[in-house]
């Protein structure tokens, strides 16, 4: 089939390639002209392992296109998918400026029946109400049916995903159109769950909610393990194995970031708002989060007493291992707090160093090895899970830094391997080793 995907971020990248991948003819547009250039080149504008291979590989099978012109986009597309962010209101509400553009686009542009695809996270009632735009802005004669199909892809993994999905979703008010969605997707051979247009716009939301929620929830459970001695990762394989839990997404640590969890809870607390529905299971959970990134600083706190005059090493900055995005790191809020308290600090990310320069404080000294951010540091922030920083020997630490205490935010170490260091460690939810004889002798 003949697809254009509006909007080449995370999920219209991997959308478009994905799709040109299984056969159909892709055009992806994209208002930004430097990530277009980008991918005519053949270069990804985002980092997504597999992404960039794939992409060439569709492009040099005359399969995937790059556009700016809407015109040029839409003009054989039998089906448009709407891709674009719907980031927050100052209020926690999506902010659906992008999504009302693509409508004008589209009415501006199309002289034939299509089908709308909403990819992007939108409230529930808004692919009805992309529908009633539509209706009353393009041109007479022209039919547009709207579908709903939610992503759930996860960055850093997302092209695996995209193949690989537990279902797709898709919402819509008329069979034949979710049919046609359906057939397109056929190859992917994954489940398919048609249902109704709102609870599709739903269904996004509420499995991020509840994703969210079992964060929070084994955060807080962490927070209680590390107080009664208890240890939450053994606490987490236990709940795990009883299939009605499930054993993922109980990964204690600093919270969860990037760019939907943070953002679409606040969105739904206020789609529920709007309904004058007080959701305070969720509002809890946001809560808990919020705490829950201020962990580590806390913990020094406690530790050094006075942090003023001390040098910090950040290891890791993106908001979760395998991505570039630095959308809703905890490592922004983090860096600005050592700052604020006089700690001088060196940061060093595998693959997020350009995107985190654009966020994090400029008094930040980025550096380019865990070794210089390391040198001569009074104490360490693992903040992401980096293989490459979960990799770092234990006895490095204790060469390169000038005392070897580490505030793990991640759990990257077992515990078992830290005791046998002369180190410091501290993490979220497991006892500390506290090895402080063997600190004082360190250099
Ligand atoms: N990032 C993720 O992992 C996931 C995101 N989502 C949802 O998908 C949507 C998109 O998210 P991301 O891909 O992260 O966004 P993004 O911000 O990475 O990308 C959006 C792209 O749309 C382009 N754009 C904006 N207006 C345009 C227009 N009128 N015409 C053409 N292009 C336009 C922007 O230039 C940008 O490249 C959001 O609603 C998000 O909540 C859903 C699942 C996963
Ligand atoms: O709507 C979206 O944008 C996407 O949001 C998440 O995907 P993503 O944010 O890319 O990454 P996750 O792997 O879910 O991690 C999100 C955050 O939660 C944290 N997390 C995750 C799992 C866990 O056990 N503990 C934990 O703290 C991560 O460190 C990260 O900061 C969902 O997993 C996707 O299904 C969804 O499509």
């Amino acid at each position: 089939m003949n697809i254009s995907v509006v909007g080449t971020g995370y999920v219209g990248l991997v959308t478009g390639v994905a799709l040109s991948h299984i056969g159909h003819t892709v055009t992806c547009i994209d208002i930004d002209e430097m990530k277009v250039e980008k991918m005519r080149q053949g270069i990804s504008p985002i980092f997504e392992p597999g992404l960039e291979e794939l992409m060439v590989e569709n492009t040099e099978a005359g399969r995937l296109f790059f556009t700016t012109d809407h015109l040029k986009g839409f003009s054989k597309a039998e089906v448009v998918y709407i891709a674009v962010g719907t980031p927050e209101k100052e209020d926690g509400s999506a902010n659906l400026m992008y999504i009302e553009q693509v409508v004008k686009d589209i009415a501006a542009h199309v002289d034939h029946d299509l089908i709308v695809v909403v990819k992007s996270t939108v409230p529930v009632g808004t692919n009805h109400y992309v529908k009633e735009l539509l209706d009353d802005q393009v041109r007479e004669g022209v039919r547009i049916d709207v579908v709903s199909n939610p992503e759930f892809l996860r960055e850093g993994s997302s092209v695996y995903d995209t193949f690989n999905g537990d279902r797709i979703v898709i919402g819509a008010d008329h069979s034949e159109a979710a049919d046609v969605i359906e057939e397109i997707n056929k190859p992917f051979g994954v489940p398919v769950f048609k249902t109704d247009i709102k609870s599709a716009e739903m269904i996004k939301y509420a499995s991020n909610a509840f994703l969210a929620t079992k964060i929070s929830f084994i955060n807080e459970i962490a927070n209680i393990c590390g107080k009664l001695g208890a240890d939450v990762e053994s606490v987490a394989n236990g709940m795990g194995m009883d299939k009605r839990i499930g054993s993922m997404f109980l990964n204690a640590g600093i919270g969860y970031g990037g760019s939907c969890f943070p953002k679409d809870t606040k969105a739904l607390t206020q789609i529920a708002a709007n309904i004058d529905h007080d959701f305070e299971l969720l509002k809890s959970v946001i809560k808990v989060n919020n705490n829950q990134q201020a962990f580590m600083m806390n913990q020094a706190k406690e530790r050094f007493g006075e942090l003023a005059g001390k040098q910090a090493a950040v290891l890791g900055l993106a908001f979760k291992p395998n991505t570039d995005d630095m959308r809703e790191a905890a490592s922004i809020v983090l860096c600005e707090q050592l700052l604020n308290q006089g700690v001088a600090v060196k940061a060093y990310d595998p693959v997020a160093m350009d995107t985190a320069r654009k966020v994090i404080p400029e008094d930040v000294q980025f550096v380019s090895s865990p070794e210089e951010a390391l040198k001569e540091a009074d104490f360490v922030f693992i903040v992401t899970e980096w293989q490459e920083i979960q990799e770092i020997p234990l006895a490095s630490y204790i060469k390169w830094m000038k005392t070897p205490v580490l505030f793990d935010g991640r759990n990257c170490y077992a515990l078992k391997e830290v005791r046998k260091h002369s180190i410091e460690y501290h993490s979220i939810g497991r006892q500390p080793v506290l090895n402080y004889e063997a600190v004082g002798n360190v250099k």
